[in-house]
């Protein structure tokens, strides 16, 4: 899968331009809030997803325009597509080959890539619940079932958890608790299961990556941490706790994935070169996932990734990561200089140009 043409107008601060990516690694370098993460995230929206940055469609909108239009020219299931999306009104609404689709989720499957931006460095640094949602937007990507799944493991949560709360001043209810365990306990242990086989095909070749990145000196590991061996059993006998803190003590909502750089808990000691690393290895290993179940490399965005990487760990996301397409932005062109091979571009003002080879 690779981007062969975007094209934009009034995109955030793009006015109008279009360029045409090689498909190996394009860098796009350039100062402070020049649009280089604008550019990633026009080629992202072409998931079918949401921003990565969070951002409401509204804000797309280079300001004091009413609309906003991209098109990409996309190589997907063998053959060269053209995919357009509208940003107006504060919606986004796509057209896949000529033919409207709606709204942009339309495109989900259709154009496929995993991004890594700065925030993402929350998932070895924040608390558990980034590391749940990553492990859980994985699987919603990759397993059909798994979001429903996991919708009724949260219904059933929150029911119990209102029972709860209405057991102090209903003590009948007291006994309707078991149904809701059952039910939870059916729910959560299948929602473990998954996870804990995605972590367990994921690392694999995160120990991959992360060994590359690294040049074979760390290793990386992680382990899916449960909050109860035996969920069944841990939610009857914490029931008067329950009751008491009018929340549910045990299952996959208080699960953790603890993450070691060799053999030590990344959270704690881990540097911030270990941790970006740690997420870029997870990252590439997600798009080598996807890239085996749906036989087409997803395409690579990587935000501002070089900063606080040594010469040895840039080299290798210029260099290394030949099966994919990338799309690299950072400040200073100086180590991109060292690429192989490759493209480079310079963003200024919302304005891209493409850079000769040195
Ligand atoms: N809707 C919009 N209309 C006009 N300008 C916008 C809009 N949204 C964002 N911008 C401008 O885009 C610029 C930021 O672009 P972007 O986030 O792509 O920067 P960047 O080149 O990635 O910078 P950095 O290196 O700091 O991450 C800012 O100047 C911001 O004000």
């Amino acid at each position: 899968m690779n981007v062969r043409r975007l094209s934009w107008n009034h995109f955030r601060n793009l006015r109008a331009g279009e360029f045409e990516p090689c498909a190996g690694v394009n860098v796009i370098y350039g100062q402070n809030a020049q649009g280089k993460t604008n550019l990633l995230e026009a080629m992202w929206l072409f998931t079918g997803e949401r921003s990565f940055r969070g951002a409401k469609d509204a804000e797309l909108v280079l300001q004091g325009e009413t609309a906003a239009a991209l098109r990409m020219d996309f190589w997907s299931e063998g053959r060269g597509q053209t995919a357009k999306i509208t940003v107006a009104e504060g919606r986004r609404t796509a057209e896949l080959n000529g033919i409207p689709k709606g709204a942009c989720s339309a495109l989900t499957g259709k154009f496929c890539a995993v991004v890594f931006s700065p925030e993402h460095l929350s998932l070895v640094r924040g608390g558990p619940s980034l590391r749940r949602e990553f492990v859980d937007s994985a699987l919603c990507q990759m397993k059909p079932g798994y979001a429903s799944l996991l919708s009724g493991y949260n219904r059933t949560l929150f029911q119990r958890n209102a029972l709860l709360k209405d057991i102090p001043r209903h003590a009948e209810l007291m006994d309707t608790l078991e149904i809701w365990d059952e039910r939870l306990s059916q729910f959560g242990e299948r929602v473990i299961r998954q996870r804990t086989a995605y972590l367990k095909a994921l690392s694999e070749p995160a120990a991959g990556f992360y060994a590359g990145i690294s040049s074979n000196r760390e290793t990386l590991s992680f382990v899916y941490r449960k909050s109860a061996e035996d969920l069944r059993r841990a939610l009857a006998e914490e029931r008067r706790e329950d009751v008491l803190s009018g929340h549910t003590g045990a299952g996959p909502h208080r699960d953790d994935v603890d993450i070691f750089v060799s053999g030590l808990n990344a959270r704690a000691y881990a540097s911030q070169g270990q941790k970006r690393s740690v997420v870029l290895a997870l990252k590439l290993a997600e798009a080598e996932l996807l890239s085996r179940m749906t036989g087409e490399k997803p395409v690579v965005f990587l935000d501002d990734v070089m900063s606080e990487l040594d010469a040895r760990r840039q080299d290798y996301l210029l260099n290394h990561l030949t099966e994919f397409q990338v799309f690299l932005s950072c400040c200073e062109p100086g180590a991109a200089r060292q690429m192989k091979s490759g493209a480079l571009f310079r963003m200024e003002d919302g304005a891209l140009s493409a850079v000769p080879p040195a």
